[in-house]
């Protein structure tokens, strides 16, 4: 009798059909019983025990920003089975159970029975893992070598999931619990089928019937049961990162999962092979919720609803949300009724009358005040480094005042692209905690930095990296349309702050001393007289990705005079710049006078 058929006949495959059937189920016990292991400082909010709308984990004790709250080995993890653009990360590369770069260890096993579909770094983590692979590897063969191709990391980590609840009747109790919605599916079916969906959500269905069939053939069981599960997956999962955070696959943990949204996260998942660390992003009172982002945070409010809703169904109800602006571009309420999504003004009209310049002019003021709602917080920064810095000149400190008071203005201060350099700087700092601490908290909050007695050259690099890397993603998130006013704008403030940078420097260190910085001149100027032809055609906007390529290699070159970086970083700075390419759009605008701001 073959391997299958044994399996099929196994106490073990009884096991598994009766766990998934419990999950379709409701669950009738609290849920602190199925969370038996939970760190001493952090609780369950369920304040009615079992619905889940306000469920969500509370710090009980009060800790500083870039504290570890949570530090854990995800439950699941599986690498993406294909290396995609983002990263050269994928299952074939890295070990199936520890996720350790197969190139390193240079002794790579693969199974025998999935033809080496998976692969391990050696024979202890094969070992370690063949309970659930013995299940999966039986699975995977039914398929021929295309067909196991196509298997996506979410499908085999709902079979994984599947597989271990066999075994595992704490996490059985867990899935029956965890928020899936997959009731919009069931009523999706029941009604005009899945038409009446987002095309996101449409597809993501469609993905899903066919996951369930072959669930359904390998397992003959629950339908109901392995719909929740692929839910649960859907729902409560989360990109697995390596540690230069580029996305290698999927992660599931049953007790992360219980941790809410907000598009103002107060925490942040910060990645080490396979061990997972929740840093806070701020100081936390006891008694705060945990909140980490599902998505990028730097996008227009409307794209951010969208994707929460498309791969997550729900209507975000965070802090900035339900305000009744825009936080990051509040362009309806200020600029009249245009929004960053359908706005077809570009410079070129916005040049082309006063009333229209002075709506702009407004724009900016008004996001001034916006990111610092409380009280101008801006100004009490800007006098802080001015009369902190006592080794600078008079000229000097107004400079650097309105260089940060720029950086305040137009980036969030828990922004994304901030943590990527992060990330990247930690390559060269983690043997220096002291180091490493002093850049996590510069991406927190500048004025804690400054407390941290942050050199003056570190932060001009950082000023300007931070603003170059954020022109990148927008650049990214903006793909397919038009490279509007909203870069323009902060093309014109990257090379404000990078011809200031250059200067202070200059000033501070004497020529003889500065780092390759030749080329910033150039590349400032180059992008300074694109602006100034107003040529609009597409190799002008080409030459301006180009000129701006070289103002970012600039800040690398900042950067790498405070703190060398690896060669390894360096490339990492490049792919960046690869990935932001774009198909050239034209360039219409001339925003000399943004810098009179
Ligand atoms: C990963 S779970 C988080 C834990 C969830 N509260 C629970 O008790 O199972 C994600 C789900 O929680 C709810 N949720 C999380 N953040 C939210 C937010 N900012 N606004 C509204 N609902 C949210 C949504 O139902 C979402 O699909």
């Amino acid at each position: 009798m073959d391997d299958l058929k044994l399996f099929k006949q196994s106490l073990e495959y009884n096991r598994i059909k009766s766990a998934v059937k419990i999950v379709s189920e409701h669950s009738h016990n609290p849920i602190s019983q199925h969370y038996g292991f939970l760190p001493e400082h952090l609780t369950i909010n369920n304040p009615c025990e079992r619905g889940n709308a306000e469920r969500g984990i509370l710090i009980k004790q009060q800790c500083d920003a870039g504290d570890v709250i949570y530090d854990f080995f995800p439950q699941f993890e599986v690498a993406e089975t294909n290396q995609s653009s983002e990263s050269a990360d994928c299952k074939d590369n890295l070990c199936a159970h520890c996720l350790k770069s197969l190139k390193v260890s240079k002794m790579g096993v693969e199974c025998g029975g999935c033809d080496g579909f998976v692969k391990y770094c050696c024979e202890q983590c094969m070992d370690a893992d063949l309970a659930v692979h013995k299940i999966e590897c039986l699975f995977l063969s039914c398929y021929d070598f295309e067909e196991r191709n196509r298997i996506t990391c979410v499908e085999r980590l709902i079979l994984r999931l599947i597989i271990t609840l066999g075994s595992d009747d704490t996490l059985v109790r867990q899935c029956q619990d965890l928020t899936s919605h997959y009731e919009v599916y069931l009523e999706a079916k029941k009604g005009q089928g899945f038409n009446n969906l987002s095309p996101i959500q449409q597809s993501l269905f469609e993905v899903t019937e066919a996951y369930l069939a072959g669930f359904l053939r390998f397992f003959g069981c629950h339908l109901q049961g392995l719909i929740k599960l692929c839910f649960v997956v859907f729902v409560n999962s989360t990109v697995l990162q390596n540690f230069y955070d580029e996305p290698i696959g999927i992660m599931f943990d049953p007790f992360f999962s219980l941790i809410n949204h907000s598009c103002e996260p107060n925490t942040i998942l910060v990645w080490n092979g396979r061990r997972a660390a929740l840093k806070a992003l701020k100081k936390l009172k006891p008694g705060e919720e945990l909140l980490v982002s599902y998505c990028p945070v730097f996008l227009p409010k409307n794209e951010r609803k969208q994707q929460l809703q498309n791969s997550f169904f729900f209507d975000c109800g965070c802090s900035i949300c339900t305000l009744d602006y825009d936080l990051w571009f509040p362009s309806k309420t200020l600029t009249g009724g245009m929004e960053w999504e359908t706005d077809t003004l570009d410079g070129q009209m916005v040049n082309g009358t006063e009333m229209e310049r002075t709506a702009y002019l407004d724009l900016m003021r008004a996001l001034r005040d916006v990111y610092c709602p409380e009280e101008k917080k801006g100004l009490p920064i800007m006098h802080k480094i001015a009369t902190s810095s006592s080794q600078l000149e008079a000229t000097e400190r107004s400079n650097l005042s309105t260089l940060v008071y720029n950086i305040v203005e137009l980036v969030p201060r828990h922004s994304w692209p901030v943590y990527k350099i992060v990330s990247l700087m930690k390559a060269n700092t983690t043997k220096d905690p002291v180091a490493n601490l002093r850049f996590t908290v510069l991406t927190i909050d500048i004025e804690s930095a400054l407390e941290q007695h942050l050199d003056y050259k570190a932060s001009l690099g950082m000023a300007l990296y931070e603003l170059s890397v954020c022109l990148l993603k927008l650049i990214k998130a903006k793909r397919r349309q038009e490279i509007n006013w909203s870069l323009d704008m902060l093309v014109e403030s990257a090379l404000a702050l990078a011809l200031q940078a250059h200067k202070q420097l200059k000033t501070k260190l004497g020529s003889s001393l500065l780092p390759p910085l030749a080329d910033l001149k150039n590349a400032v100027s180059d992008v300074m007289s694109l602006k100034s032809t107003g040529i609009v055609n597409e190799a002008a906007a080409g030459q301006q990705l180009e000129a701006l390529s070289q103002l970012l290699q600039c800040g690398v070159n900042l950067l790498s005079f405070c703190e060398p970086l690896t060669a390894r970083d360096v490339a990492e700075f490049g792919l960046i710049l690869e990935s932001a390419s774009v198909s050239a759009k034209p360039i219409n605008s001339n925003f000399r006078w943004l810098l009179q701001i």
